[in-house]
C-alpha cells in the first residue's frame, strides 16, 4: 500500500526564502507517514538567465512564450540549477530526495497548447508514474522539474501550477499545496482563510486574483474531486506553527472541516 501523497508545489518566487521549518515540517510529514511530492517552478531564475543571455520573452495570459531558445534556457535552469539546488537543500535537513524532470520515465507527456500563440509550451495529456512509484517504494521524496515530451521525444515548457495539479490528480493525492511568496489569497491586503469554489470564480472575475495567482487558483478548482477536498495556498518563507502554516484553503464544500 502506497502511504498518502502530499503534493507540494514551491513556486520559484519563494525557493530561495523557503524557510527551516518548512523543510522541518516535510520532514514531519515523512515521519508521520506520509509521501511527499515536490514539483517546483522556476519563473524569476530563468528570467534573469534570459536576460542574461540578451533572450527576449513574452507572456500570454501568464504562460511564457516559448521559442526553442527560450526552451534550452527553460529546461537548463529548471531541470538544472534550480531542481539540484532544492534537492541539496532537503537532503540537507536529511529528507532523502532525488530530482528528476517531466522527461524522466516519460513522467509528463504533454502536447502543444498552441505552437503558434505559445511555441513549445505544453499541456499535460499523462502522467507515467512508474518512476515516482519506484522512488516511493524507497522512501525517496521527488523532485519535479515542470519539462514535459510528446509522442515525439520533442521537450515542452509546463507551468509548474499545472504540473503540480496533473500530478497530484494522477497520484490520487491526499493534499495539494501551493507554497508561494504571499501568505496566501488577499483581498484589499487581507488574508482570505477560506474560499469555496464559486468564491474563487467572483475573485478571478472582479481581478482580485490576477497574474501568477491565476494559474494556482485554476490548477487548485481543476483538482478538486471527491478524495482531494481542499488545497492551499502558503507562504513558504513564514514560520510554521506546529507543522501548520496558515494560508489560504480552498474548498470543495465549506462544510469540510
Ligand atoms: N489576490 C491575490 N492575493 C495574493 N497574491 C496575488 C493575488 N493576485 C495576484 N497575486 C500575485 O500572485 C503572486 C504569486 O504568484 P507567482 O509570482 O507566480 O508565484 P510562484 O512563483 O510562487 O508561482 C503574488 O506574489 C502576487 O503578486
Ligand atoms: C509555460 C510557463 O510559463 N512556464 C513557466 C515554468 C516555470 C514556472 O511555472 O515557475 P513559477 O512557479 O515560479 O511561476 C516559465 O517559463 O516561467
Amino acid at each position: 500500500m502506497t502511504r498518502p501523497i502530499v503534493v507540494l508545489k514551491c513556486g520559484g518566487s519563494t525557493l530561495e526564502q523557503l524557510s527551516d521549518s518548512f523543510f522541518e515540517g516535510l520532514r514531519a510529514l515523512q515521519e508521520q507517514g506520509k509521501q511527499p511530492v515536490i514539483v517546483h517552478g522556476g519563473g524569476p531564475d530563468i528570467q534573469s538567465m534570459l536576460q542574461q543571455l540578451d533572450i527576449k520573452t513574452e507572456f500570454h495570459d501568464g504562460l511564457r512564450k516559448t521559442t526553442e531558445p527560450v526552451m534550452n534556457v527553460v529546461e537548463m535552469v529548471l531541470a538544472g540549477s534550480v531542481n539540484k539546488r532544492l534537492v541539496t537543500r532537503l537532503r540537507s535537513f536529511g529528507v532523502d530526495a532525488a530530482g528528476l524532470s517531466g522527461c524522466d520515465g516519460g513522467l509528463l507527456e504533454c502536447k502543444p497548447i498552441s505552437l503558434e500563440t505559445l511555441g513549445l509550451v505544453g499541456e499535460v495529456t499523462h502522467v507515467t508514474t512508474n518512476v515516482l512509484e519506484a522512488l516511493f517504494l524507497k522512501g525517496i521524496v521527488p523532485v519535479i522539474a515542470p519539462i514535459g515530451v510528446d509522442k515525439e521525444g520533442v521537450h515542452y515548457n509546463i507551468n509548474a501550477d499545472t504540473a503540480a495539479a496533473a500530478v497530484a490528480n494522477a497520484l490520487h493525492a491526499e493534499q495539494l499545496m501551493f507554497v508561494t511568496d504571499v501568505p496566501g489569497i488577499l483581498k484589499d491586503d487581507k488574508l482570505i482563510q477560506e474560499l469555496s469554489i464559486s468564491e474563487c470564480e467572483a475573485l478571478i472575475s472582479d481581478g482580485t486574483i490576477y497574474g501568477g495567482m491565476l494559474p494556482k487558483v485554476r490548477a487548485a478548482l481543476a483538482t478538486l474531486n471527491d478524495r482531494l477536498q481542499q488545497v492551499a495556498i502558503v507562504n513558504g518563507a513564514m514560520k510554521q506553527n506546529n507543522g501548520c502554516i496558515r494560508g489560504t484553503t480552498i474548498k470543495r464544500s465549506l462544510e469540510v472541516v
